[in-house]
């Protein structure tokens, strides 16, 4: 069997379902509502697997599931050297969102990275500790701001509504993923000029380390060109 994880709930969940469907493979949720249990029609030999969108990258690092669509964001910032654990299959064109870097729009002399590497510096003289940036995307973060050469601050985790946390005073800046920019208007926060740090979508991953013997490359084999894909290089 071929086992395919994708997340559970939500928008996300039904687009991926979508996906599928408009390409002659039937995803379906079985059960109660609230049941974790799905079914594939269209393809033999697929197990689906329902997941949390965040935890998917690392199923697929440890090859418990063969094939998982997950945000691109999701995956470089769980998996380090991400290219050598899991390959592209296909950009699947929803779950859109920019994971940007934002200071509060008060601060009018911060207008660009430049800007944050001086405010940083100056913050910690006046205050004694490093300037916070709240996020969960710690890995990204923590690469885009040494390639932007800025040194002079410390992570903090947030898992949820990080938006909040600069006027909850645990956090100076922030590093989220927007869509509509409602959510960074709405908490007085403006994106930096270049705070750009990774255009996300939903990507359908393969498992360069998952068993892909008994079965199921054949299987993949058979799956690709139903969904109009190529196998890529290397797997
Ligand atoms: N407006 C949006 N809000 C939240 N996530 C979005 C949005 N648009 C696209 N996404 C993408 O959807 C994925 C959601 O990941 P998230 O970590 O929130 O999922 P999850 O772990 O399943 O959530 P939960 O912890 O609630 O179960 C990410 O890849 C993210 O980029
Ligand atoms: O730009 P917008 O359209 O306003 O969307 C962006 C918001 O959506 C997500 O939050 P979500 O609702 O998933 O909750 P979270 O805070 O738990 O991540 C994200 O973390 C932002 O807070």
């Amino acid at each position: 069997m071929l086992k395919l994880g994708v997340p559970s709930k939500g928008r996300l969940m039904e687009q991926t379902f979508e996906w599928f469907g408009a390409r002659g493979l039937t995803l379906a949720r079985t059960g109660s509502d609230r049941e974790y249990a799905g079914a594939v029609m269209g393809c033999e030999g697929v197990e689906l697997v329902l997941l949390s969108a965040g935890e998917i990258p690392r199923e697929l690092a440890a090859g418990r599931i063969h094939l998982g669509v997950t945000g691109s964001d999701l995956v470089r910032d769980r998996l380090a050297d991400w290219p050598d654990q899991v390959a592209e299959l296909a950009a699947l064109g929803f779950g859109h969102a920019d994971l940007i870097l934002a200071v509060p729009a008060c601060w009018v002399d911060v207008e660009t990275l430049d800007d944050l590497d001086a405010a940083a510096a100056a913050f910690r003289r006046a205050h004694g500790f490093r300037l916070r940036i709240a996020t969960k995307y710690h890995r990204l973060v923590r690469e885009f701001l040494q390639d932007q050469g800025v040194a002079d601050y410390q992570l903090v985790d947030s898992q949820g509504a990080t938006e909040g946390t600069v006027k909850n005073l645990t956090a100076e800046a922030i590093a989220d993923i927007t869509s509509s920019g409602e959510t960074l208007r709405a908490n007085h926060l403006r994106i930096l000029t270049g705070g750009l740090i990774h255009e996300s979508q939903a990507m359908l991953f393969a498992a360069r380390g998952a068993d892909w013997t008994n079965g199921a490359s054949e299987v993949l084999d058979h799956l690709l060109p139903v969904l109009g894909l190529t196998r890529p290089q290397g797997l």
